[in-house]
């Protein structure tokens, strides 16, 4: 690799209302991105430590500023991501890859567009959100239905082998360029997420996995959610999650926009613009390093293998 043997690579570490991640500059350095490199970065004992990672690059789109990459911590790589969204612009801007605001980005579906706000805080236009199961895709053959307001519900049926037993769950499929499967809970704090979220995520019928969110609704302008995220486990804050279960909120009725979100990492304001999901919040810089991304995966230990 030219004058740099040793694969050094440079990196952020950044957190979008606690959901983590490790940032990359694609444009300024040569980063070969794999998903044994993602896992070994993410590694939260070996690694870095971070729920995803965002690799900033060159655009294809005429129109889009950068071209924006997501990584889960199981080296997946992804359509969207709403934390690290507005961790990208703070990146672009602190490391003056651009001074463009608003800036437009290139995802795997297409642009947004994201504009860094004077108190810090940064908004992005997430896309539209779609409520048919095909775009998740969600293979719903046989599952019961019901309809409440304007969305359908669907029913799965799920075997947890623990105390909870035999359990149904009734889901709002939402995708918003990743797939979301939405259930409203009485109180976040209680709902069995660590044993419902890993049974929903790698569910058979989600083909592609798919984001568990546990919804609690608090007045028709505030809610409460934890997600279960595909290829993350549980984090601390889903922007993607938020505006799909602010979405599912709205159709099934019970919330109005905009809506004031607390996840256990802070809070998210989702609101619908036209049809869009606009969501603002804050995006933080933790520490700036570089790492040698070959030694680090040589360095995990076989029984912690980073291969699939
Ligand atoms: N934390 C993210 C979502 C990251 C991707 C997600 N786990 C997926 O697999 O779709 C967010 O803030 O949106």
């Amino acid at each position: 690799m030219g004058d740099n043997p040793y694969m050094i690579w440079n990196f952020t570490k950044m957190h979008g209302a606690g959901n983590d991640f490790v940032v990359l500059d694609g444009v300024r350095q040569p980063i070969d991105m794999t998903p044994e490199r993602a896992r070994a970065l993410a590694h939260r004992q070996f690694g870095i430590g971070c729920d995803q990672i965002l690799l900033v690059d060159t655009p294809s789109h005429p129109e889009a500023d950068f071209r924006y990459r997501i990584f889960n911590a199981d080296g997946s790589e992804v359509e969207h991501c709403g934390n690290g969204a507005r961790c990208f612009v703070k990146f672009v801007h602190e490391q003056k890859l651009s001074s463009r605001n608003p800036l437009r980005a290139e995802i795997s579906t297409g642009l947004i567009t994201l504009e860094a706000m004077p108190n810090g805080e940064v908004v992005v236009d997430m896309g539209q959100t779609r409520f048919v199961p095909e775009a998740l895709p969600f293979d719903v053959t046989g599952l019961a239905t019901r309809t409440q307001g304007q969305d359908t519900l669907y029913a799965l049926p799920l075997q947890t082998h623990t105390d909870l037993g035999d359990v149904t769950v009734w889901l709002s499929a939402v995708a918003i360029s990743n797939p979301h499967a939405v259930q409203v809970v009485d109180d976040i704090d209680t709902a069995p997420v660590s044993i419902l979220g890993p049974l929903i995520e790698s569910h058979p019928r989600f083909a592609r996995r798919v984001n568990a969110g546990f919804l609690q609704i608090v007045d028709r302008h505030t809610a409460h959610l934890r997600v279960y995220e595909r290829g993350a486990g549980e984090t601390l804050a889903c922007g993607s999650g938020a505006c799909a279960a602010v979405a599912a909120g709205i159709r099934r009725g019970l919330l109005d926009s905009p809506v004031r979100v607390r996840t256990h990492g802070g809070w998210l304001t989702i609101a619908t613009h036209g049809d869009q999901m606009r969501m603002t919040g804050p995006a933080t810089t933790v520490f700036s390093s570089t790492i040698d991304i070959d030694r680090l995966v040589a360095s995990i230990p076989t029984s912690f293998s980073t291969k699939p």
